[in-house]
């Protein structure tokens, strides 16, 4: 682990019912960075995050949030992790101000500003009971209850799908501005591929447990193309993958020339050929 890296996992395998769910997964996410958590249903998102934020014992592995081993965080450090579960249940007889003020109470930074931002961009009304809202409307109130006090580190499993697109759109021009002001640190989890392009750094592919792949974006269609089956070969690079629809993806890129130009290399193609 290197000092600028917010997180760290070394070695972290979870074991449900007798069955790996997460085998041996190791990265570290370089502060101010946006990476996303990639996987099929069932890869084991939902648990690798419950594991980082100590919602579930891990089996084995080392695991440091912002500097500090994850079963020992101290409430300060607590207070600077935001995160956005995939499903917000239960609190339905509270008021949105009212959880909005509960779940602030168990702050330990009272010196933290909180940036109205976030409450404008949900447009929740402050009476609403939690019950009456919809499935869009909960997801923004999980967006405000992580974000509005401007955490450093946040964990966000899948938190656009119930998004309409007004409000997808405008979620995602928010989210990078407020990470590359505040050199935050994000994970985010999603099944919205094209969406997440726009602007994460590095994408991590997890599937049944094992992570398959961890890329920068910028390596896509520089270190890494993807080419016609009978032009890898002689491409010089190494073979990462053959995917089903007859095109290869290739590690070391040598240029395109104009006789066997590369394919859309897009995150997309390569989750499609990592996980079929
Ligand atoms: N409490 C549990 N007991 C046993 N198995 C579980 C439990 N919770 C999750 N699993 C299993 O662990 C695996 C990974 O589940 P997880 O929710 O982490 O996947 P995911 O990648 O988040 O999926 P999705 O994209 O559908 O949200 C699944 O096969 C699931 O059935």
């Amino acid at each position: 682990m290197f000092m600028r890296d917010a997180v760290s996992i070394l070695n972290l395998t979870k074991i449900l019912d007798g069955r790996p769910i997460l085998n041996d997964v190791s990265f570290a996410l370089r502060t101010g960075t946006i990476t996303a958590l990639l996987g099929p249903n069932g890869a084991g998102k939902t648990t690798l995050l419950g594991c980082l934020l100590g919602l579930l014992a891990p089996d084995a592995g080392d695991m440091t949030l912002l500097g500090e081993p994850t079963e020992r965080l101290s409430p300060a450090t607590r207070s600077r992790i935001g995160f956005v579960p995939q499903s917000l249940t239960g609190l339905g007889w509270f008021h949105v101000q009212e959880l909005l003020t509960y779940v602030a109470s168990y702050r330990d930074r009272p010196e933290d500003r909180e940036d109205p931002v976030w409450m404008q961009w949900a447009a929740l009304a402050p009476q609403a009971r939690i019950r009456s809202l919809s499935g869009g409307e909960r997801q923004r109130l999980a967006i405000v209850l992580a974000m509005r006090f401007s955490p450093d580190l946040i964990f966000l499993d899948e938190p656009i799908a119930s998004l309409d697109p007004q409000a997808r759109y405008d979620f995602m021009r928010l989210l990078p501005g407020y990470v590359r002001r505040r050199n935050a640190t994000v994970l985010i989890s999603s099944h919205i591929l094209s969406d997440l392009e726009a602007f994460c750094d590095r994408y991590l592919i997890l599937d049944r447990g094992t992570l398959l792949m961890d890329v920068e974006a910028e390596a896509l269609g520089t270190r890494y193309r993807r080419l016609p089956a009978h032009a890898a070969a002689a491409s010089g690079g190494r073979e990462v993958i053959a995917a089903a629809d007859g095109s290869v993806w290739i590690d070391g890129h040598a240029g395109d020339t104009e006789a066997e130009p590369s394919l859309p290399a897009s995150i997309e193609h390569l989750f499609l050929a990592l996980t079929r």
